[in-house]
């Protein structure tokens, strides 16, 4: 394990769905002793809100109503990461298969972006010991100026075979899953592409300690590739 670095500032990943983001996040910020944000989970998190109140889908208004009015909760501590809704830990009902299928429907709706960027900005501001956010917009949209900003890839089988290792599920339907994600998430942010001024790091021959110590690497360089 790598030594902690002196960090006190911004670390923005993204990528694709399956490219190890979370897992990535959540190690790195440990080693820093930096909080770290996974804002894909406020998005699962307002899709179950919307799901949990009834209203259908395409009542744009009223989704955004339900999103806007949520009471949401979110640990950035790394060993203690949770998501909220209504004082009750979701964290196993957002990653289950009706949020996953609705996701991208209500991450598309501009004002529900809108509402929880705010948000996000709000937590790296609050951040003092240092923040590593991911998702997929964050180095292009939310935290344009972070100190570092990567962009994690693999090849989509290798993304698949970790995905269905991770939850024991076919490796087909998963990789037609992830495939279906990607593709309407494409609409609203830019899964396939690297923010500007992004280091791209391609994960399919890594394992997670070689990512780790990339990332290390480049944070004493200063972000540089
Ligand atoms: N470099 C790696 N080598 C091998 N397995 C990895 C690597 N990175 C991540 N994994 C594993 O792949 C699975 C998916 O990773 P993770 O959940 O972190 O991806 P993600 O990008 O956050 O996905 P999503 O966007 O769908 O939430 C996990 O089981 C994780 O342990
Ligand atoms: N910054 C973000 C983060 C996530 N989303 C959307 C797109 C994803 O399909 C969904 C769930 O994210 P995951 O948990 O798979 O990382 O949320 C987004 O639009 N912007």
């Amino acid at each position: 394990m790598n030594t902690t670095q002196a960090f006190n500032g911004v670390i923005a990943i993204d990528g694709p769905s399956g490219s190890g983001k979370s897992s990535v996040a959540r190690r790195l910020a440990t080693e820093l002793g930096a909080a770290c944000l996974d804002t894909g989970a406020m998005y699962r998190t307002a899709t179950l809100a919307v799901l949990r109140s009834g209203v259908h889908l395409g009542d744009k208004q009223t989704v955004i109503k339900v999103v806007e009015t949520a009471k949401v909760e979110f640990g950035t501590t790394p060993a203690d990461r949770y998501a909220r809704l209504d004082g009750e830990n979701v964290d196993a009902d957002i990653r289950g298969d009706e949020v996953t299928a609705n996701v991208s429907a209500v991450s598309s709706i501009p004002e529900v972006r809108q509402y929880l960027i705010t948000s996000q900005r709000d937590i790296i501001k609050a951040a003092e010991n240092g923040i590593v956010v991911e998702g997929r917009d964050i180095g292009e949209v939310v935290a344009p100026d972070a100190d570092l900003k990567v962009y994690l890839t693999a090849d989509p089988a290798e993304r698949a075979r970790r995905r269905s290792t991770q939850n024991g599920a076919n490796l087909a339907a998963t990789a037609a899953d992830i495939k279906r994600r990607d593709t309407a998430d494409a609409k609203t942010t830019r899964p396939h592409d690297a923010a500007p001024g992004a280091v791209v790091l391609d994960t399919t021959h890594l394992d997670l300690d070689q990512v780790i110590t990339a990332l290390h690497e480049l944070i004493t360089r200063g972000g540089t590739t």
